[in-house]
């Protein structure tokens, strides 16, 4: 079993005048990760930001904060030179938005980028599936995406656990609703990678959030793995 527990806040619902300071915050207390979500106003009906600050972002936190780009655009293949100048280390783009997503997969580590693949609620997991073997994390959206806040869709756990029965070592991101009250939904179905938005940036004290996620995920990762 190769996968850990990991924390990303979407730094979305933070204080956009200060992005810079929220990730140094996010990042000094606790995550492993920044989960940036860039939407065209296009694929998703919100716009956010682009490469330029993603650039300015590694600038300012430096080399080490692991960037794992949410890319809610029309054209992914578009910008997958643009971000890994930028600083990206992960893109992750959705399924839906592209016809070949072998090339695109292939552009991405030419890039030396991870490569990150999205599933919109409405997509099957069986979609996805051909693809898993030359991924290194699948995103499974437990929201339409467009915007933070929203709820969480328990409907879309069995995507989750189906993908972790068929794919024991591949990362497994959920993303939307997922806080202290969903959390163990999403880590019983097998989830690794926790994408939390409001309820981190929401919260007086993102620490514990940020560490209750993480200790939920890792004790469902050990029980998975006594259980084999
Ligand atoms: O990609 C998206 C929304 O499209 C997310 O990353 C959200 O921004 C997460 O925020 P919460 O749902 O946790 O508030
Ligand atoms: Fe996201």
């Amino acid at each position: 079993m190769a996968y850990s527990a990991k924390i990303g806040p979407s730094i979305l619902n933070s204080d956009l005048a200060c992005l810079g300071a929220e990730c140094v915050r996010m990042m000094e207390c606790g995550a492993d990760y920044l989960h940036l979500d860039v939407m065209d106003g296009h694929f998703v009906p919100n716009i956010t930001f682009g490469h330029p600050v993603v650039e300015c972002l590694r600038k300012h936190l430096g080399p080490d904060p692991f960037f794992d780009m949410h890319m809610m655009v029309s054209k992914p293949e578009q910008w997958v030179e643009p971000m890994a100048a930028a600083g990206a280390n992960q893109y992750t783009f959705h399924l839906e938005a592209t016809n070949n997503p072998g090339n695109l997969i292939k552009e991405i580590r030419q890039n030396c980028m991870k490569v990150g693949l999205a599933i919109k609620p409405w997509t099957s997991v069986e979609e996805l599936a051909p693809w898993a073997g030359q991924i290194d994390m699948a995103l499974v959206m437990t929201v339409e995406p467009g915007f933070g806040g929203q709820k969480f869709m328990e409907d879309m756990m069995p995507k989750v656990s189906w993908l972790r029965s068929q794919f024991p070592s591949l990362d497994i991101e959920v993303d939307g609703g997922v806080g202290p009250d969903t959390i163990h939904k999403c880590a019983d179905a097998g989830a690794n990678m926790i994408v939390s938005g409001s309820a981190i940036m929401k919260s007086e004290d993102p620490r514990s959030v940020i560490a209750l996620l993480r200790s939920v995920c890792a004790e469902a990762i050990q029980k998975r793995s006594l259980d084999r």
